[in-house]
């Protein structure tokens, strides 16, 4: 896998780009601003496809990949694991794991980073939201893949070897607060086709997100 990856992130990358401007006749070569870096957080119910949409997104931009999935304790593993939901206390921490986590990362020197996060709930997205707030330059973007139970029922029933099975579907749904047009720092995707037109159609969204800001 030649993606970036949390624990094969790079050095610091370059934080300006020469450019050149006329001064008294003659050319200096002066350090643009840096541009807005952006925090994408991938949402959406178990088996929306956040991971798949996530590494194509990280790959397909230079970005390094944060998988949501591998911070949680093993205790909310353990839980989701049984066919326990996750309570609004299990996911506090968490959270704010994957929020600081992120800052560090563009602290650091990253142009950007790629999350996966269900952030099923408005105050769990507010609570990633801090992270524009906390660092300079620094914008949290999320998208959120939009999908009917009954197709992730399927998807979850396909994939193998993963903890979430398809009864923490639907617990998944009863507690999803879809974001609606107040939060305008999401951008929508339908899943309801194949991988590659979904990786396809959320890239073209997130340039478009980004070149226009
Ligand atoms: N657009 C798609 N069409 C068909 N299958 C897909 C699509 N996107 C992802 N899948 C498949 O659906 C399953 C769930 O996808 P994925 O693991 O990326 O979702 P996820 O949101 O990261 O799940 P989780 O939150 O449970 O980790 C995987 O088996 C994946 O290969
Ligand atoms: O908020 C939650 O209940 C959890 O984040 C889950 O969504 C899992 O992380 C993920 O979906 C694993 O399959």
């Amino acid at each position: 896998m030649d993606m970036l990856t949390y624990s094969e992130r790079p050095t610091a990358s370059v934080a300006t780009k020469p450019s050149a401007i006329h001064l008294m006749g003659k050319v200096h070569s002066v350090p643009q601003e840096r541009q807005l870096r952006h925090i994408w957080i991938i949402t959406g119910p178990a088996g929306c496809g956040k991971s798949t949409v996530a590494q194509f997104l990280a790959k397909s931009l230079n970005l390094l990949y944060i998988e949501g999935d591998d911070f949680h304790p093993q205790t909310n593993v353990d839980k989701m694991a049984s066919g326990i939901p996750l309570t609004d206390d299990d996911r506090w921490d968490w959270l704010e794991t994957l929020r600081n986590k992120a800052v560090e990362e563009l602290e650091g020197g990253a142009d950007g980073c790629i999350v996966t996060c269900s952030c099923l709930k408005r105050r769990y997205r507010d609570v990633i939201r801090i992270a524009g707030r906390e660092a300079d330059g620094v914008a949290v973007r999320f998208v959120y893949l939009a999908a009917s139970e009954e197709l992730l029922l399927r998807r979850v029933r396909a994939r193998k070897d993963h903890y979430m099975k398809d009864d923490m579907v639907h617990s998944q749904f009863s507690a999803l607060e879809e974001p609606d047009e107040s939060e305008d720092d999401v951008v929508h995707v339908d899943v309801s086709g194949t991988a590659v037109q979904v990786q396809n159609l959320t890239l073209e969204k997130v340039r478009h997100c980004m070149d226009s800001e």
